[in-house]
């Protein structure tokens, strides 16, 4: 969620440590290109009312000019104290070096909190700490790519449904996306399908994600929990739905556990059989069920926006395009994703790290300090709120070239070394890093690659392109697009 903060004096908003400049390699031409569509950063900072409407209505349109040239705002308002952080230096003091003194916040757990209980994306100190070493070795090296061949299917299932489609047909690419990133996880997570239509399933995830995500005037302002929020009538039945469904899902598995047949080597069976390695405790039922939506709801449309800004974004680009189809020609001569050449697709995965960096579907990363601190020369007391936003950060001006401008180059094996780590943070960093970040880019690879190899994509006219952030970064009123067959 983004910030805009009440004007400080003028030295509080001026640079308060140079970081280190981190130039991506000269991008050219970029006043030929299209410029992707953003929201025009405020000249001025709203006041409160007009601050707590953009918070809920766009948090991505609330930011001003001064956040995307200073290393640190710091300033007061709704929020109480806040500092937007965008120092690669001061972000890794934060995320990682002092990672300790800080925790995510009243304000997100109020915000997501509905759905995720005590899952591990919210969960702090010690139950947090049990549940990610437990939860890590589902995401090792060897467990993600036992994956990819159900993440191949997926990708051949969604381009086999697109050729009963006329040529010429237009498809929402972003409910496409959802719709084979949700089949991903049923796969790979439940290994047979939802219980109930995958697509109901995949509706429900996502009306849940539009209310549940949207930040809440009374959240803001810190009111009771016993307060209704707007949105909770919508929210509660979703919720019903999901913890009936997830109920559903894990009592079939027990019983098949109990017995004693063969259980699928997914995360569901990973996940009720994972144990704490320093104290051999598993998860509680509430923790596995807690868990389970998390993974849903983290892996979901975070995963399908970046598959759908990277398509809205090479229809924009044809000369970007026309590159990453010869990549997916030379690599896929059978028309499939070969499974042990995920990592050859270089260009294809520039293409969805430099649609991360425009568009990061976790748009912000909250902070509070549980003590005070010292960010770069300013000091912070406890309960400030530090915010990372990936969304200011990766267009930032002292940090890239042509920050507003799609250039996938920059991520190309051969210019990648000149980008800072803290300057680029789609997933994160420090100790709660996103721990599925290597899932998630090997199945946008695999779709991404197959789509482009099958079809070619462009956007539809009489759409309106905008990013919304809800819990992630969304277009707004989907993706029409124009399917044709290559
Ligand atoms: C492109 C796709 C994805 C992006 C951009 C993304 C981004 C992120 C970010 C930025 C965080 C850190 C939040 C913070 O520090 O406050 C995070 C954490 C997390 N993500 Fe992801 N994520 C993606 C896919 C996934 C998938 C596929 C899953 C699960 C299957 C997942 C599960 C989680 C979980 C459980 C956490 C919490 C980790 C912890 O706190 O220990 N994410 N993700």
């Amino acid at each position: 969620m983004s910030l805009a903060l009440d004007p400080a004096p003028p030295r509080e908003m001026s640079a308060r440590e140079t970081p280190a400049r981190v130039r991506p390699p000269a991008v050219v031409g970029e006043g030929r290109r299209p410029r992707p569509p953003a929201p025009v950063p405020l000249d001025a900072v709203p006041g409160t009312l007009a601050l707590l409407k953009g918070l809920r209505d766009n948090p991505v349109a609330t930011w001003t000019r001064w956040h995307f040239e200073q290393p640190i705002v710091h300033g007061r308002n709704v929020l109480g104290s806040a500092a937007v952080v965008s120092d690669p230096a001061v972000i890794r003091h934060v995320l990682v070096g002092n990672a300790a003194n800080y925790d995510k916040g009243e304000l997100q757990r109020r915000t997501l909190g509905g759905g995720l209980g005590t899952g591990l994306l919210l969960a702090e100190g010690d139950q947090w700490r049990a549940q990610r070493r437990a939860l890590a070795p589902l995401f090792s090296p060897r467990h993600v790519d036992g994956f990819k061949r159900s993440m191949v299917e997926v990708a051949d299932e969604m381009v086999e449904r697109w050729a009963r489609l006329r040529d010429g047909r237009r498809i929402d690419i972003a409910n496409e996306m959802a719709r084979a990133t949700l089949r991903v996880l049923g796969r790979t997570v439940f290994s047979e399908a939802m219980s109930g239509p995958e697509d109901r399933f995949a509706r429900v995830v996502s009306a849940f994600l539009e209310s549940v995500g949207q930040v809440d005037p009374l959240d803001i302002l810190g009111m009771p929990a016993w307060l209704p929020r707007l949105g909770a009538a919508r929210t509660k039945p979703l919720l019903r739905y999901f913890e009936e469904e997830v109920t559903a899902i894990l009592d079939k598995r027990r019983a098949l556990l109990a017995s004693g047949a063969p259980a699928p080597q997914d995360l569901l069976t990973l996940l009720l059989a994972a144990r704490d390695p320093e104290t051999g405790a598993g998860l509680s039922d509430d923790d596995v069920r807690a868990n389970v939506v998390t993974f849903l709801i983290a892996g979901h449309e975070t995963t399908s926006n970046t598959l759908t800004w990277a398509l809205y974004l090479l229809s924009q680009h044809p000369e970007e395009r026309a590159a990453v189809e010869r990549e997916v020609d030379d690599l896929m001569p059978e028309g499939r994703v070969d499974p042990g050449r995920v990592d050859d697709f270089v260009r294809t995965r520039a293409v969805l790290e430099e649609a991360m960096r425009l568009y990061p579907p976790a748009a912000s990363i909250t902070r509070e300090a549980l003590g005070p601190d010292t960010l770069g020369t300013l000091r912070v007391k406890a309960r400030t709120l530090v915010i990372v936003s990936p969304y200011v950060l990766h267009r930032h001006r002292l940090l890239w070239d042509a920050p507003d401008h799609f250039h996938p180059s920059r991520f190309m094996p051969e210019n990648r070394g000149g980008i800072d780590r803290f300057a680029f943070l789609p997933f994160g960093a420090g100790p709660r890093v996103c721990i599925a970040a290597s899932f998630a880019l090997q199945e946008a690879v695999i779709l991404l690659a197959t789509a482009l190899r099958h079809v070619r994509l462009d956007h539809a006219p009489g759409h309106e392109v905008m990013p919304v952030q809800r819990i992630t970064l969304r277009s707004r009123g989907g993706m029409p697009m124009i399917l044709r067959r290559r």
